[in-house]
């Protein structure tokens, strides 16, 4: 039942190039029966996480013959459960021939049985390749990836990275201060324990946080560790006025609300209207009172020039902080990247003329590509030599067990 879900999953993914959160979330709200979510979880994750290693290892079986969409997953997912699972190979055979039987037939169950017992008795070895290669496939990540890391961080930081890439995340939330203390809602749930790195974290020992009641009371928000540092690192006044040009989901516009305890305004933009629909229900399920949301280009919003307090910019990236939450993140294009960095350029424009004197902002992504991050700040103090870097901070993955993110406040004066 896991294993033919899980491969539905997968194969709608692989079709459809979707999110593998997408693929799933639709595949649990359309399945009836009973089933074990954490495992589906597990073999779909696992398997697109691993899936350079997995390539690899397959590759003297498979290669030159011309494999279907559907057995190519039951490949990959079967190879995952034999190097990563400590599952027996007979019964990881037997359950693929069996599915692959039901949904194309005997010839394809013989090919998939014949390359999957194949593969199992040769284990490929990494020895021969090159340093960087071999880390590559080690922890299935792109080379032009595995290089850009070892350039900009170093090879012993980045290998730390890429290993924290494959971990399972920790549930992380963030426990909303407009209805509830952090000790009382340890208090009432004795599943959630306190992070001891930041004031609003807390880390669930139960199932999925959005179905606890604590959720449900709007008592706790799902947010990573490292996200929830980035509305500390703003910390706007009570009352004051705050501009968040790229708001949705709202996880972070929701936490500056608490933090100003619902006084002062905030603005919140986002191009799209679906995704302010989410910020709406957030903070209605949050008891946000002073935000106001704007559906809108924020590299074009002229009205309140030089007027706000507080900005805080955490805008699109290429994502390379949450490859461990997102791990088909790692397969996408890389030349998307200059296109990105181009708009956060634009953005960072705009905020800065949007802000007031001696107004903060702050520039944030769950990105390590220094690219996106460092540089592009250094080119923005350059053009406005009246902008002054008070504070930065990189939050590398394996540091906090959290996702990886960067974090810039500036003042104009
Ligand atoms: C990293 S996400 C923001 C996450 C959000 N701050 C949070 O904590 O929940 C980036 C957002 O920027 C939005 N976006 C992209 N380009 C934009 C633009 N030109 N103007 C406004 N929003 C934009 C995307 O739709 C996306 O929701």
């Amino acid at each position: 039942m896991e294993r033919e879900l899980a491969l539905m999953i997968l194969s709608d993914y692989e079709r459809n190039q979707t999110f593998l959160n997408i693929a799933l979330n639709h595949a649990f709200q359309v399945q009836k029966k009973d089933f074990s979510k954490e495992l589906v979880t597990a073999l779909v994750y696992g398997t697109i996480q691993h899936r350079l290693m997995l390539e690899y290892q397959l590759e003297p079986s498979v290669k030159g013959k011309r494999i279907k969409l559907f057995e190519r997953m039951v490949l990959l997912m079967s190879m995952y459960e034999h190097l990563y699972m400590n599952m027996p190979d007979y019964a990881i055979v037997n359950e693929a021939v069996r599915i692959v039987k039901k949904k194309r037939g005997r010839q394809a169950a013989s090919f998939v049985n014949a390359i999957l017992r194949n593969s199992f008795e040769h284990k490929r070895s990494l020895d021969d390749l090159k340093k960087e290669e071999r880390l590559s496939i080690e922890t299935s990540h792109p080379l032009w990836m595995v290089k850009m890391f070892i350039k900009q961080y170093g090879f012993k930081t980045c290998e730390k990275i890429l290993h924290a890439n494959n971990e399972v995340p920790l549930k992380s939330a963030r426990v909303n201060t407009l209805k509830i203390s952090r000790e009382a809602l340890l208090e009432k749930d004795h599943r959630f324990i306190a992070s001891s790195h930041s004031e609003d974290c807390v880390f669930y020992q139960g199932g999925t946080i959005a179905e606890s009641e604590a959720f449900k009371n709007g008592w706790v928000t799902i947010q990573d560790e490292s996200s929830q540092l980035v509305g500390r690192f703003l910390s706007p006044d009570k009352g004051s006025r705050v501009l968040d040009m790229c708001c949705a989901p709202g996880s972070k516009t929701t936490h500056l609300s608490a933090i100003m305890d619902n006084t002062g305004s905030i603005d919140a933009y986002d191009l799209y209207a679906h995704k302010i629909h989410l910020v709406e229900d957030n903070a209605k399920r949050l008891g946000v009172t002073n935000l106001t949301t704007h559906v809108g280009d924020s590299t074009d919003i002229h009205c309140f020039e030089g007027e706000y307090d507080y900005i805080l910019l955490d805008g699109p990236c290429s994502g390379l902080g949450v490859l461990a939450r997102k791990p088909e993140i790692r397969y996408h294009d890389s030349n998307a990247m200059d296109e990105i960095i181009l708009l956060q350029k634009k953005l960072l424009e705009n905020a800065y003329t949007l802000c007031k004197n001696k107004g903060i902002i702050v520039y944030s992504t769950c990105t390590l590509n220094k690219k996106e991050n460092e540089k592009q700040v250094e080119a923005f103090i350059k053009a406005h030599p009246d902008m002054h870097i008070l504070e930065e901070r990189t939050v590398l993955p394996y540091e906090l067990h959290s996702d990886g993110f960067y974090m810039c406040r500036l003042r104009k004066d």
